[in-house]
This record gives C-alpha cells, structure tokens and sequence, in this order.
C-alpha cells in the first residue's frame, strides 16, 4: 500500500469506529434494509454493449490536485452530468481528504434518475450497510486496500444489499488477486476498474489500461471501467479502439466552468 492509502485506510477504521458509537451496527442495518430498492448501476454501465458508457464523477478536492472546484453544488453538477449523457454517476464520500459527505447521495438521487456510486475506502461492512442507508446503488471496493478473504466478505454483503461493486486495481499484484473473483458472487453485478493512478506518484497515464488488458478475459471487457486521468475526446478514442467503452472521469469536468459542457465535448459533441 502506498503511504497516502495506508494514511487514508487507519483514518478510516477511526472513522468507522466513531460511526458505530453514533449508530450502532444494528441500527445501521436496519436502515440499509428499510432503504428504497437500488438502481441498477451495473445495467446503467453495461449496456449497450460495446457503446460508450460515461461514469461522471463529482468531486471537490483530492489528496494529489488539492482543491479542485470552488464553487461546488453537488446537486447542480449531477443535473448538468445527466442532461449532458452521463450514464451513472460517482460521488466521492470521504470528508476528510475528498471534501465529500455521504448526504450527497440522496440530494443527488432526488435531482437525477441515474444511479450513484458511493465513491470512498470501504474496509469494514459497516460502510457497506451505511451505503445502502444512504441512498447508493454501487459501492467501490479497491483492490489495494483489501486481502482476498475481505474482499470476498464485502462481495457477497454488498450483492445480499442488492448493491453492484465495482473492484478497482492499480497494481499487477492486486489484479491477480481479484481476478478470480469477477462476477462473484453474481456476474450481473460486479464491475472490474483498472484505476491509471499510480497511488505512489499520484500521476495518471492512460497507457496503464492498455498495458493491464492483456491480462483480462475478452468476456469481461465489457464490464471494464477505465478510471483516472481521461481528459480527450482523443483518449476516449484510442480506449474505444481496444475495446474499452466505460470510463470514469472526475478532475477534467470539474476544472472546467461548465461541467456539463464539457462531458458533452469529451463524448464528442
Ligand atoms: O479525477 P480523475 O483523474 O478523472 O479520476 C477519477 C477517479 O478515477 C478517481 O477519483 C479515483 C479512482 N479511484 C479512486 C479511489 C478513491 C478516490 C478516488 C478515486
């Protein structure tokens, strides 16, 4: 694990930790059961196959770029991202290094129909319930933060809550791991992210899906997100030509003075 991850993991067991003295665990269940019926992210990212499928990612600040946006109305940038093609969308939760809240979630489900991923470092199934409570239809489970027995228990919670998953790794190392385990427990809903930030460097190099897709199965190129760094049309472009049609982008939207916009440039036009 890379310094800044293994910072943001022991934050987060604190976290979790001070979460279940407010609500206890049974508590929190209870909530995520009594919670509306999930929208179908996977769906909303899969299909039609071999189309391009955006994941619009709403974020204020981060660890590598610092303060991103500004001026940040979650609720507005996810009407812009709909009304602009956007197939799902990403919110980041973390409060700490993200400037994210998990109450986005519902204000964003009000305004928009799409499907929102609880975007954050999920360790413990604590988050897994407090997603559901939330209102989230996807949960990111990241490869690099997980050993396999966890990440396996996380699996099959998240697909009892109805919730799709979308695995993400960055390392060689971690894609061996979980690669046995896409489309556990149920193909239907897990997802499969190839994360081109280098979490040692922070830099992101698009080239980083290229050079890990050989190492994925034909069959699961269509629930292949790439994520981080896609910033052109002309990047879009060169995924599509291997095959890749669901990407995640983030900082590039949020930089620019009309989101919206330029989501709508970047699928072009
Ligand atoms: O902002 P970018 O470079 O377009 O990247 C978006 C997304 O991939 C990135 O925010 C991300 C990927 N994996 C994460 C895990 C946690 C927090 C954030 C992330």
């Amino acid at each position: 694990m890379s310094d800044v991850l293994a910072e943001i993991v022991a934050h987060k067991r604190t976290e979790v930790a001070r979460a279940q003295q407010r609500i206890p665990l049974e508590q929190i269940k209870e909530r995520a059961e009594q919670s509306a019926s999930p929208r179908n992210f996977f769906a909303a990212v899969t299909r039609p196959k071999g189309e391009l499928r955006v994941i619009a990612e709403i974020k204020k600040a981060s660890p590598s770029a610092g303060l991103i946006r500004e001026d940040f109305d979650p609720v507005a940038l996810a009407r812009a991202y709909h009304e602009a093609g956007a197939a799902a969308i990403s919110c980041l939760t973390d409060e700490k290094y993200f400037q994210g809240s998990l109450d986005y979630i519902a204000q964003i489900k009000e305004a928009v129909p799409l499907p929102v991923l609880r975007k954050d470092f999920i360790i413990d199934p604590y988050q897994v319930y407090e997603a559901r409570a939330a209102g989230a239809d996807a949960i990111l489970l990241i490869g690099e933060c997980l050993g396999e027995a966890e990440l396996l228990d996380l699996l099959i919670l998240a697909h009892s809550l109805k919730l799709t998953t979308l695995i993400e790794v960055h390392e060689v190392e971690h894609l061996l791991k979980i690669r046995p385990h896409i489309g556990f427990p149920h193909p239907a809903y897990t997802l499969l992210g190839i994360n081109n930030r280098d979490l040692k460097s922070m830099t992101t190099d698009i080239g980083h899906t290229f050079r890990l897709l050989g190492m994925i199965e034909e069959s699961d190129i269509d629930i292949l997100v790439s994520e981080s760094g896609i910033k052109t049309p002309d990047d879009i472009r060169r995924l599509a030509e291997a095959g890749v049609h669901r990407i995640l982008v983030g900082e590039h939207l949020m930089r620019q003075p009309d989101p919206g916009q330029a989501l709508r440039e970047l699928m072009g036009g």
